[in-house]
């Protein structure tokens, strides 16, 4: 049997992985595909946004897929396996792997090539990173997870050049092009499934940690942070290192709408750089079976998204953060005052309910 191809979408938080799958999965080519997601935090939220949702996608534990849970990729790619042979899912043709933004590729990509149950059955197609233009840099510069991701990839996409300056869009592709000379970059809203798919990366040459592409990075924050460094990496699911953690808040009641704004306006403002990233799924007063999608990565927020119908059965807003350095408590605190569940020691309930915008 021909090995299934895998292609691994990585890029760092918020970049625009899921949006771009969206994408991908409208195109015929990409029918017949099973999709695993990895989400760094506990509570995830993407397999929900995944439009085209069925049978094939798989949710995988919360944690980093790069050391924590690459024995549940193990299993979760054996068990599409196994179930495609027994006729129980489609027989998918192809595999897309979409990683948690703070994962290291490299680790993934030895697992299914000396897993000897993977290595039977699949093969990598190839790995593709996406850059956020109008983060990229400052990401690149503060996390070394960020640069080993371009430094890895087949191809790399720009995303969000629409939000960004021509000079930073032009800096960072330079900066791209130094760190991994032999990957195209395009454009995401030029990329199309063709471009991204059927590249037939060479597995072999993974094999043994440094692969031969960062032989040819010239960018040396590449060959210092290239390597994974096994003891950022605790067992705790929502921690990622020291500094950056996950949590998860939820609710059944309804907000009004004006008071949401407020509440993503003092995040923003208190909470700025460290906010890493930021997405909700969240029931609205002026109509609560149409929740809204939000998403925030870093100092950017991205325009609200309605949706026509909650995905999944369940009702509750579920809001999911990855931060560094920021006690949960703080948030939690402006979180109960967003519920008008004001705490008599916070001034976020007074923040909220003084604002002009807030509707009561
Ligand atoms: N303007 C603009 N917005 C984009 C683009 N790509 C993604 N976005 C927005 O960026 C936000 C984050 O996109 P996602 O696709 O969820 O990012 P992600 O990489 O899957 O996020 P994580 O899984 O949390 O790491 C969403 O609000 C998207 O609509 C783009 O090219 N241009």
């Amino acid at each position: 049997m021909p090995a299934i191809p895998v292609t691994v979408l990585t890029g760092f938080l918020g970049a625009g992985k899921t949006s771009f799958l969206n994408r991908l999965l409208a195109d015929p080519a990409l029918a017949d595909t099973a999709v695993v997601i990895n989400e760094f935090g506990a509570v995830g939220l993407d397999h929900l946004l995944v439009e085209t949702a069925g049978e094939g996608v798989a949710l995988l534990a919360a944690g980093c897929l790069c050391c924590t849970i690459r024995g549940e990729l193990i299993d979760t790619l054996e068990d599409l396996g196994a179930r495609r042979d027994a006729g129980t899912l489609p027989p998918f043709r192809r595999v897309v792997i979409e990683t948690s933004g703070l994962a290291d590729p490299a680790p993934i990509l030895q697992t299914l090539a000396v897993h000897p149950g993977l290595a039977a059955r699949y093969a990598l197609d190839g790995v593709v990173t996406l850059v956020d233009a109008v983060n990229g840099e400052a990401t690149l510069d503060g996390h070394a997870e960020s640069v080993r991701q371009a430094a890895v990839a087949d191809r790399l996409v720009l995303t969000k050049a629409d939000l960004a300056e021509a000079g930073t869009v032009d800096r960072l592709r330079r900066r791209l092009a130094r760190l991994n000379p032999a990957a195209p970059v395009l454009d995401v809203r030029e990329a199309a499934a063709g471009d991204v798919l059927g590249l037939g990366a060479d597995l072999a040459r993974w094999l043994g940690g440094d692969g031969h592409r960062h032989d040819h990075a010239h960018d040396h924050h590449a060959h210092d942070e290239g390597r994974h460094d096994a003891h950022h990496h605790g067992h705790d699911v929502d921690r990622h290192d020291d500094r950056i953690r996950s949590f998860s808040l939820a609710s059944a009641a309804a907000v009004p709408p004006g008071r949401l704004e407020t509440f993503l306006g003092l995040l923003a403002a208190r909470h700025g750089p460290d906010l890493l990233r930021f997405k909700a799924l969240v029931k609205l007063a002026d109509d609560p079976e149409r929740p809204v999608v939000l998403h925030a990565v870093q100092h950017v927020l991205h325009p609200p998204l309605r949706l026509e119908r909650w995905p999944g059965e369940e009702r509750t807003s579920r809001l999911v953060f990855i931060v560094r350095d920021i006690p949960p408590a703080d948030i939690e605190a402006l979180f109960a005052a967003l519920l008008g569940e004001p705490r008599l020691d916070a001034p976020d309930f007074a923040a909220l309910a003084d604002n002009p915008l807030a509707l009561r």
